[in-house]
């Protein structure tokens, strides 16, 4: 069955392509028609311009030589005259005339004027000719578009069928480097991995439990992709990407990344400032950013608002803010009457660019420093949720699609032994392991189709709820460290991921009206 899909995947994927190179032909096909089209009206103009001239040449002959109205003048009062002598005055007025050239004058003028008419005849016969080019050229390029907008729709079903057949819930595990390691396949320490494999065993060194192992015993874990040590961060957003672009065409996608601390989860998300070191997060907004550029080609206008929030003993807190810290607001979540969850009183910034998504990350990661030089650690205590509200709109097809892309760091998810962790510290673990093993809960309940999913039992599942039910696209990253000593709380990561990864949620569906 799984070679079965794979052999869809790979059609789907060709016929993708062809589509693509389809689309890139017909974007080519008109620019030039767009091309043909201003050439064809500029000819026209240039043709009424003379068309214009000319007509205001002959009217400028007929005002200023009325010599067919001061013949007829002098002969008719010629023929009314009573007196001889002064009809030979009027007779020598009228020789003046012919002799100053005038008759000549007069007939070359109408000579002049029937070449003028005839030439107006013919200019009008190629204007009307134009115009009626110019009419089938507007009517190529709306067909053009007709089908370069029934082209963009197939694409989207298609990306979708793909992301489908993948899974609509997807766990990738990456393994951590070690100091001294950094393999692509193979094994760091206890861990071996293939690309979708990866098997773990425990021979000599204590587990979690305290006790020492002293036989073998292999752990064996399959997943969508495994991304060993050397996986650049590149490699690894080419995966996501796919679920970026479905984010664009209107499915609800989020992103998160689960493990202890330590083991690369906000390596893995935000990554380095460096370019190439550049995680999830910023790759993501920078194909967000192009692709909605490219689609407005086709008619589409997009709106985007950011917001950055931190759940922190299941407490919530904008990462966005900037008053007064005394002023700072309290925070709750809210559904509205059409299922949209929000947080009262939380900056959503209206964004249009790549840099001013890039500034609202800067400031959401102050404002984390500073509560954690407040407090030590904190960061990786709590859950950090970053939400891109993504709304498109074509007006020329009355279509629109509305989706949200969020990409979230979760806290360590590692175990504190209970002796050692007293007061906050407490504290923070019940809220921690409260809302990931929630977490748990609400998937497994999706995957089991059950009719009440707790998503309010914890406030990252609440948040989440949009971007964990039917309708979403959900990828997973478990992050393991493959030292000995994190053998423990790597296993415990791993069978997280694993049930997870067990799960089928329903077919998403597009938001589009
Ligand atoms: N794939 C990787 N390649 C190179 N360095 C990595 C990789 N993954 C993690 N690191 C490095 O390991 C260290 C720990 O990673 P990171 O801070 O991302 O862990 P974390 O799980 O987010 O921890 P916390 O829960 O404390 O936030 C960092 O110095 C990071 O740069």
């Amino acid at each position: 069955h799984a070679w079965d899909l794979k052999g869809k995947v790979s059609d789907l994927e060709d016929k993708i392509r062809s589509y693509q190179t389809r689309v890139k032909s017909v974007n080519q096909e008109n620019e030039a028609l767009k091309g043909s089209v201003a050439e064809s009206q500029t000819k026209a103009a240039q043709v009424e311009k003379r068309l214009e001239k000319q007509q205001n040449q002959i009217r400028y002959y007929n005002n200023f030589f009325p010599c067919e109205t001061v013949l007829s003048y002098l002969w008719i009062s010629e023929i009314q005259s009573t007196s001889r002598k002064s009809r030979r005055k009027l007779r020598s007025k009228m020789f003046i005339f012919w002799k100053r050239g005038y008759f000549y004058f007069f007939f070359s003028l109408q000579m002049k004027l029937s070449v003028q008419e005839s030439t107006l005849a013919r200019v009008q016969a190629t204007l009307r000719d134009t115009e009626e080019e110019v009419r089938c050229l507007k009517e190529t390029v709306a067909q053009q578009n007709d089908d370069l907008h029934a082209g963009e729709m197939e694409r989207r079903r298609l990306h979708n069928t793909i992301q489908e057949l993948k899974g609509n819930i997807r766990v990738f595990c990456r393994v951590r480097p070690t100091v001294t390691e950094t393999l692509a396949f193979g094994c760091v320490d206890h861990v071996c991995f293939t690309l979708q494999h990866l098997s773990y065993h425990s021979s000599g060194f204590q587990s979690h439990t305290g006790k020492t192992t002293d036989t073998q015993k292999n752990y064996n874990f399959s997943f969508d992709r495994v991304f060993g040590a050397k996986a650049s961060q590149q490699e690894v957003f080419e995966e996501i990407s796919l679920l970026v672009q479905s984010a664009l065409d209107g499915y609800n996608v989020c992103c998160f990344a689960y493990g202890q601390t330590g083991s690369g989860k906000t390596y893995t998300m935000e990554g380095e400032e460096f370019n190439e070191n550049r995680g999830v997060i910023p790759r993501a907004v920078q194909q967000i950013f192009k692709a909605g550029e490219k689609l407005g080609s086709q008619g589409w206008e997009f709106s985007f608002t950011a917001s950055f929030v931190e759940i922190y003993n299941e407490s919530l807190r904008d990462l966005l803010y900037t008053g007064k810290a005394s002023k700072r607001p309290e925070h709750e979540i809210r559904k509205s009457a059409n299922n949209e969850v929000t947080i009262t009183n939380l900056t959503y910034e209206k964004v249009s660019n790549e840099d001013q998504v890039l500034g609202l990350i800067a400031l959401a990661n102050q404002n984390r420093s500073t509560a954690q030089t407040a407090q030590n650690d904190r960061s990786s205590r709590s859950h950090s949720v970053f939400q891109l509200d993504i709304e498109g709109i074509n007006a020329g097809r009355d279509v629109k699609c509305k989706s949200t892309l969020c990409l979230v760091d979760l806290a360590g998810s590692e175990r504190l032994v209970k002796s050692q962790s007293q007061g906050e510290r407490f504290k923070e673990m019940t809220a921690i392991n409260g809302s990931l093993s929630n977490l748990g809960i609400v998937i497994t309940a999706l995957a089991n189709k059950e009719n009440y999913i707790p998503y309010r039992n914890s406030k990252l599942t609440y948040l989440l709820q949009g971007c964990l039910g039917g309708n979403s696209k959900t990828l997973m990253f478990v992050n393991i460290a493959p030292e000995t000593d994190s053998f423990g709380e790597t296993l415990n990561s791993l069978r997280f991921a694993s049930k997870v990864n067990d799960c089928v949620i329903g077919t998403a569906s597009a938001n589009r009206k």
